[in-house]
């Protein structure tokens, strides 16, 4: 059995929802099926999740939502049309949409899990009705009567080891088709918690580990995941094969086409990855495998550009020799409930690599006055625009040589490395760059390993 995940450009008309249909009933291994939100139709397009943001923040405002309502149900309302279902079988899925503001929620942060979740949710059920106004049995599964539990924050959810017990009491039958949707579940006291954006692929994997997938196919709108996003490098090569660590560390700094989360439950269920295009599905597309089924054949995978970092340096004389230095700056920031993504240092330095977007100005000001007041460097500097630079490959380990071949074509480009880490991974090379140079050192790293 095959689990198989349609992002949101999969699944953003008619035509593409076709496409998809062709997909899930060419292949009888095909048996779950995992939805996003109807994504974007053409590049100014809105996805249908940032419209249900936008509802769920009229309705905190006291705002006459009606407009974006109906923006709404007109996405899935096209896609009905295409197929000439009857109008009356979106009724429920409208009364749901409409609904939504009556619902009592603890807060307002779980408000907008919940209304951000049914852009999934409505997209599965209309899937499944339109399979079964095709012909097919199928049948639409939320993650309440699926298991799937998760704690953490209601927009940023993990979820908990209970839902693979849950998964393994699942039933089906032979025959049927299941429709889940993706990106959300169920905390233990009953709420909608969403996973991060993107996280419809976290789903995808965590039902083919609780279900014991053979594999996981990730249908997407490219062919393969490339050794360079396309955005920045022209026609870069495609990867046929990868490892799960690979790829972690590089949909971790950027390759957004696959959640860097999605990763740990096919780890741990040991599941073949397949990202595969929608709109071309014959071919091939990119495995991601243990890395004990991997032979490296070149020496670099993938280089990728993060830019949603910032840093914090601190100098001070003889900062090897003060015991809990680096405890007290950990405790401040744990006070403030922001944990640090890095932290290279030095005899006398420490750079502190935090996530941009989960801190906002008023709590760096906070948080770089503790530290000036509790610690008293001798140097603070706070860096907005900083940018992490991976380079990843199983090929790099063992080899020597590899950080001159990436230091070099920066160097010819007049690009500052403020910080450089390898080490903890042995098949990743983290390079600190700013913001403004980063698309730049993607482009020399990528040309001097794919082009030379
Ligand atoms: N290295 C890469 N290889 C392929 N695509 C990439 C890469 N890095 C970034 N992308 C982008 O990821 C996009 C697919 O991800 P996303 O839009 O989230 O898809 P979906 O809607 O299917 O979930 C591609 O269209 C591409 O622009
Ligand atoms: N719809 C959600 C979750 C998701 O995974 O979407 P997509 O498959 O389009 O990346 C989002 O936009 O974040």
């Amino acid at each position: 059995m095959k689990v198989v995940k349609f992002g949101g450009s999969s699944l953003a008309n008619g035509e593409a929802f076709q496409n998809a249909i062709n997909i899930i009933t060419s292949d009888p291994q095909r048996r779950v099926i995992v939805t996003s939100a109807p994504g974007k139709r053409f590049a100014d397009d809105i996805k249908v999740t940032d419209l249900l943001i936008k509802y769920a923040q009229a309705v905190i405002a006291g705002q006459n939502p009606e407009k974006i309502v109906e923006q709404v149900l007109n996405r899935y309302q096209e896609i009905a049309a295409y197929f000439g279902l009857p109008a009356d079988k979106l009724i429920p899925l409208a009364e749901r949409l409409e609904g939504l503001p009556s619902h009592t929620y603890p807060n307002n942060n779980y408000l907008l899990a919940a209304f951000k979740a049914h852009g999934e949710r409505l997209n599965a059920q209309l899937m499944a009705i339109l399979l079964q106004h095709l012909g097919y049995e199928a049948r639409f599964v939320t993650p309440s009567e699926a298991g799937i539990i998760v704690t953490g924050t209601p927009n940023n959810a993990n979820v908990i080891p209970e839902t693979y017990v849950n998964l393994s009491h699942f039933t089906f039958n032979e025959n049927e088709l299941l429709v889940f949707p993706g990106f959300y579940g169920l905390t233990l006291a009953g709420h909608i918690a969403t996973f991060s954006r993107g996280g419809s692929d976290i789903t995808g994997a965590i039902l083919a580990r609780g279900l014991h997938a053979s594999t996981y196919e990730n249908f997407t709108d490219v062919d393969a995941i490339y050794s360079a996003n396309p955005q920045i490098v022209d026609h870069p090569q495609p990867i046929t094969t990868m490892t799960y660590r690979e790829m972690r560390e590089l949909s971790y700094a950027g390759f957004s086409v696959f959640h860097d989360e999605a990763l740990i439950p096919a780890i741990q269920g040991n599941i073949p990855i397949n990202v595969r295009n929608t709109n071309d599905p014959e071919k091939p597309g990119t495995m991601i495998v243990p890395d004990k089924d991997f032979q490296p054949s070149d020496i670099v995978t993938g280089v990728v550009s993060g830019k949603h970092f910032a840093a914090l340096y601190l100098h001070k004389y003889l900062l090897n020799k003060q015991a809990g230095f680096t405890l007290r700056i950990l405790e401040i920031l744990a006070k403030h409930n922001v944990s640090y993504e890095h932290m290279p240092s030095g005899i006398d330095d420490i750079t502190i690599i935090l996530d941009r977007n989960a801190i906002n100005d008023q709590l760096i000001d906070t948080i770089c006055n503790e530290i000036q007041e509790e610690i008293n460097p001798d140097r603070l500097e706070w860096i907005d625009n900083y940018a992490i630079t991976m380079v990843v490959g199983e090929g790099m380990r063992n080899r020597t040589g590899v950080i001159d071949d990436i230091l070099m074509p920066l160097a010819e480009k007049h690009i500052a490395v403020p910080m450089i880490n390898q080490g903890a991974s042995r098949i990743a090379i983290m390079i600190g760059t700013y913001n403004e140079d980063a698309d730049e050192a993607v482009r020399a790293i990528y040309h001097r390993f794919f082009v030379n």
